[in-house]
């Protein structure tokens, strides 16, 4: 069993309520991709916090610096789950883990481009992140890249944290990254590509909860 995230990567802010307003039924959390969060702001967040009360909402900051001064508005603003970079300092990572816990919300640590992810999950995890991101960005799925390896290192270290997969996850592989141990399973493209993507949520959705 695990969760499904649906990752809203376009720039258009009525463009991505019309498509949270199609998917929202049949995922779990909605994300709020980088691209779309950096375009937009924090307006977004809050239009979505108010549209959509039964999702969780997760916002892709990327956050390289200044975690926790950056982080907190959108906890405040209902966020529940932000993101900091793996490849940060310790303690922009501690700074973020610091506002999630004031409001009882979750830090994810996004691997990408780390290069020892091992001993990075352990460093984080031992400093309370709350969810593992393993993530092939959609510039290293340009050149061919797949997150199915850092998954199963990341995975047998049963370390007891979520673990979140993203990069180009389709419901071609959504039970090949359920049975590896993904308990957030991600998916962008898959959805927002898709001719029907309500129908492709919950049929992802249906596969990670099966
Ligand atoms: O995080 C993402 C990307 O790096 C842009 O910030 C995507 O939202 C994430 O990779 C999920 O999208 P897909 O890979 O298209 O499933």
């Amino acid at each position: 069993m695990a969760l499904t995230q649906m990752a809203l990567d376009s720039l258009d802010f009525d463009a991505t309520i019309a498509l949270a307003e199609k998917v929202a039924p049949h995922v779990d959390i909605l994300e709020i991709g980088t691209p779309c969060i950096k375009h937009n702001g924090i307006k977004l967040l809050e239009t979505l916090r108010a549209k959509f009360p039964n999702n969780k909402i997760l916002v892709d900051l990327k956050t390289m610096d200044a975690g926790e001064y950056e982080s907190e508005p959108f906890y405040k603003a209902g966020a529940d789950i932000a993101v900091v970079l793996g490849v940060s300092d310790i303690g922009t990572i501690k700074g973020v883990i610091k506002a999630a816990n004031k409001y009882g919300k979750k830090a994810q640590v996004d691997l990408i481009s780390v290069e020892d992810k091992v001993a990075k999950t352990k460093e984080v995890v031992a400093a309370g992140a709350h969810i593992i991101g393993i993530h092939t960005g959609l510039d290293q799925q340009a050149a061919g890249q797949t997150p199915f390896a850092d998954l199963a290192a990341i995975a047998g270290l049963n370390l007891g944290v979520d673990i979140s997969v993203a990069g180009g996850v389709k419901a071609a592989t959504a039970a090949q990254v359920r049975d590896a141990g993904a308990t957030i399973i991600v998916a962008g493209a898959a959805i927002y590509g898709a001719a029907d993507p309500a129908a492709s949520a919950a049929e992802i959705t249906a596969i990670a909860h099966g």
